[in-house]
């Protein structure tokens, strides 16, 4: 049978709401991307809506909580409220997004959830993942289909649920070697969020996508827990310390490093508290901001053939640190997202939108290239009937 929502594009590419709450826990971003599931249309408009203290604060205990419970005994009460309330914020920003916007008419939406736990496949056993989101809830505030739970299907199937964004990531390199009217192109997108990521393109093999390590999670861990606020701005702190080098040869020796992709990561995998917590303050600092770039360069450095164009995506890229660590390496091959025309915070939430487009017509949305599934896959949980408000 076919999906019901698949109707929607029977006319052709339609506006379809994408939302992301990053495992940063700093808000959610909603975007409008016009798609048919194959190709990137138009992009619309977006937006970034901030959780207050009080909406991390309640974030941050289920994802403890969610740490703490690890799958075995009761489900953390915690998980309600914050699923509730992160919910409702996501309906907020959609409809700032709408009064304040281009005038899209969405029709459909992707819900990516907010990530409170994710144990990867290990040793032939399936893994698990959880995102908290109601899509029937955010369904009913928006008055449109929602398509959520994106990851559990190809969990369950054997993968690794993520990274997901790589077929949209693919679908922005085509549409930028389009526009260079450029067939041999070698191009990576690399998301720099609280655990970094990156797909990896070239004209004549199929895409590699995997989490590269940490990005900013240990770093906003360790300002946080200093109350020197969410993140390091400017990376002001990590340019007062000092670099411990022995430390990052010692952690790249996890076993992490050396297994071959796909693989995923558990935002918490590495923590500031695990790895700096003999350190001083900018030390510490300084040590994970070195660690988060060289991680990815490793990565880089890893794929069949050097890209000539690296596009930074995601909040890292605005850490000025990270990015010239990021150039020193890859020298004008590195390319701030915005300098292309493309949305540099929006793009998971784009993702998410092209995603629940591909998910309404039965598309696959991951491969065994990106999450180790067995054959390219769908995916998503489809609430196609809501009660206009
Ligand atoms: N001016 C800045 N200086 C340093 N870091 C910054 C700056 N602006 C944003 N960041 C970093 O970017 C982070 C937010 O990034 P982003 O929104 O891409 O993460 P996310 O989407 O939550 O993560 P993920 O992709 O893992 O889900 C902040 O928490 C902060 O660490
Ligand atoms: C389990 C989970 O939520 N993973 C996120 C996280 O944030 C970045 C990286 O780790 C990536 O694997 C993924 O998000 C993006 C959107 C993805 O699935 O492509």
């Amino acid at each position: 049978m076919s999906s019901q929502l698949a109707q929607l594009f029977k006319t052709g590419p339609q506006w379809v709401l994408g939302f992301m709450s990053g495992t940063s826990l700093d808000g959610v971003d909603v975007a409008l991307v016009k798609t048919d599931g194959e190709r990137i249309e138009e992009l619309g408009s977006w937006i970034t809506i901030s959780y207050t203290n009080a909406q991390r604060k309640v974030l941050a205990e289920a994802t403890q909580d969610a740490l703490k419970w690890n799958w075995e005994g009761v489900r953390p009460k915690s998980f309600d409220k914050a699923e509730r309330l992160m919910t409702l914020a996501h309906a907020e920003a959609a409809q700032k997004l709408m009064q304040f916007g281009g005038g899209e008419t969405p029709v459909l939406a992707g819900f990516h959830g907010q990530t409170v736990l994710h144990s990867p496949p290990l040793d032939g056993q399936k893994g698990k993942t959880l995102q908290l989101g109601d899509g029937q809830l955010l369904a009913k505030e928006l008055g449109i289909p929602v398509v959520y739970d994106f990851r559990t299907a190809d969990m369950e199937a054997g993968g690794h649920g993520a990274p997901l964004a790589p077929i949209y990531h693919t679908a922005l390199l085509d549409m930028e070697a389009a526009k260079r009217n450029q067939n041999e192109f070698t191009g990576v997108v690399l998301n720099l969020g609280g655990v970094a990521n990156f797909t990896w393109q070239t004209s004549d093999q199929p895409p590699i996508a995997f989490d590269t390590g940490p990005g900013n999670g240990p770093i906003d861990e360790w300002i946080e827990k200093h109350g020197k606020g969410a993140f390091d701005a400017d990376a002001k702190f990590a340019l007062a310390g000092k670099v411990h080098e022995e430390k990052i040869k010692d952690w790249l020796k996890h076993p992490y490093f050396s297994t071959k992709p796909p693989k995923s990561l558990d935002r918490y995998d590495f923590s500031a508290e695990k790895l700096v917590s003999d350190m001083s303050f900018e030390d510490g600092a300084a040590t994970l901001t070195a660690f988060s770039a060289r991680t990815v360069l490793q990565a880089l450095s890893s794929m069949p053939k050097k890209p000539e164009m690296v596009v930074a995506t995601g909040g890292g890229r605005h850490n000025p640190l990270i990015m010239q660590y990021l150039r020193d390496e890859l020298g004008d091959a590195l390319i701030d997202a915005s300098s292309i025309g493309w949305r540099g915070d929006a793009i998971e939430a784009e993702a998410f939108a092209f995603l629940a487009a591909r998910s309404a017509l039965e598309l696959p949305i991951s491969f065994p290239e990106t999450t180790g599934a067995p054959e390219p896959i769908t995916g998503g949980r489809h609430i196609a009937t809501t009660r206009k408000r």
